[in-house]
């Protein structure tokens, strides 16, 4: 990439580096950037140092050790002449809890010189239907959408959206995605972090997989899942899949991955598999359905990464 282009990240975070005390470290070495225009979603698991992340671009935690920079400043140093400029979702919005949620929300929109139209905003996140409810008495998805409102409303260049979809109902969570969309196409940089892959692989343009406070991938959804596809085939549950491995060419795992769903991975799938696959499954008596390729989910490829160990 050209110099000029590199120097326009709206975030760029070299080798951070946290700890707690004398524990493990939280963030070992993370390194990712952040384009202007584009969605970056921050993937991981429970522990693994997302929102430690987000909270030293923040300008909100420091770190031990590392480069941080949003949109060309200095969170800490910078943060007067980042406020403005940056939107941040908090959790609880950062508001007072005993006023109304649309006038927390106008309250807001007075700080910034030139705010979104308020009643356009609380219409498209759907706060219309609560404007007058209490921020302390909101629910916890109607308080999402009203923190996701406060971090736009000054037509923020940057915004960090802490799990903008966790808790919403289909409806919300698809307004939530329009909203992000327009944002970006407005050239907004968008930072979010999710446990939803369907979430990163809807509205993300580049992934980032942080484990252990280290960024294990990046890359696009579509980079992500690409490479050698599975063969897939639903069937009865409890088929005897030591026995369709054997007959599979060496490196065949077939494994049941829910009741009657069965994925052959580990070998190219090439025409010859796909006829042992139905051979077997005619000399066995099994009927099977959808025998095909199938490519990698991004949830596949992040427990490829991550493990399956609870965190
Ligand atoms: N103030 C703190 N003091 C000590 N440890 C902390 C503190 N804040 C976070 N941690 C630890 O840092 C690690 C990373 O936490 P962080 O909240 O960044 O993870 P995360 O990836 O956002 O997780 P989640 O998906 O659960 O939100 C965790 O092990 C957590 O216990």
């Amino acid at each position: 990439m050209a110099k000029d282009a590199r120097a326009d990240a709206a975030v760029e975070v070299v080798d951070l580096r946290k700890s707690y005390r004398a524990g493990a470290p939280v963030l070992d070495g993370l390194t990712f950037r952040a384009e202007r225009g584009r969605v970056t979603a921050l993937l991981g698991p429970n522990g693994a140092g997302k929102t430690t992340t987000v909270g030293i671009c923040e300008g909100l935690q420091r770190a031990d050790s590392g480069r941080v920079r949003v949109l060309g400043l200095d969170p800490v140093a910078d943060a007067g002449a980042l406020r403005p400029r940056v939107g941040v979702m908090l959790q609880d919005g950062g508001l007072p809890t005993g006023v109304g949620a649309l006038e927390a929300l106008r309250h807001l929109a007075s700080l910034h010189s030139d705010p979104l139209d308020v009643g356009a905003l609380a219409e498209r996140l759907g706060l219309t239907s609560f404007a007058r409810t209490r921020v302390r008495r909101l629910s916890g998805g109607q308080r999402q959408r009203l923190a996701m409102a406060c971090a736009l409303v000054g037509r923020p260049e940057l915004v960090f959206l802490d799990e903008p979809s966790a808790g919403l109902d289909p409806q919300a969570r698809l307004a939530v995605w329009d909203v992000v969309r327009e944002v970006r196409a407005a050239g907004v940089a968008v930072v979010l972090t999710t446990h939803l892959m369907e979430e990163a692989e809807r509205l993300a343009d580049d992934v980032v997989v942080v484990d252990h406070g280290r960024v294990v991938a990046t890359g696009s959804p579509d980079d992500l899942t690409r490479g050698p596809a599975a063969l897939s085939f639903r069937s009865r549950p409890g088929l005897p899949t030591a026995s369709l491995t054997r007959a599979l060419p060496a490196g065949a795992e077939v494994s049941e991955l829910e009741p009657g769903r069965y994925v052959v991975a580990g070998i190219d799938v090439d025409p010859r598999v796909v006829a042992t696959v139905t051979n077997w499954c005619a000399s066995h008596d099994v009927l099977a359905e959808g025998v095909g390729p199938v490519r990698r989910t991004l949830e596949d490829v992040f427990l490829d990464l991550t493990g399956r160990t609870l965190r």
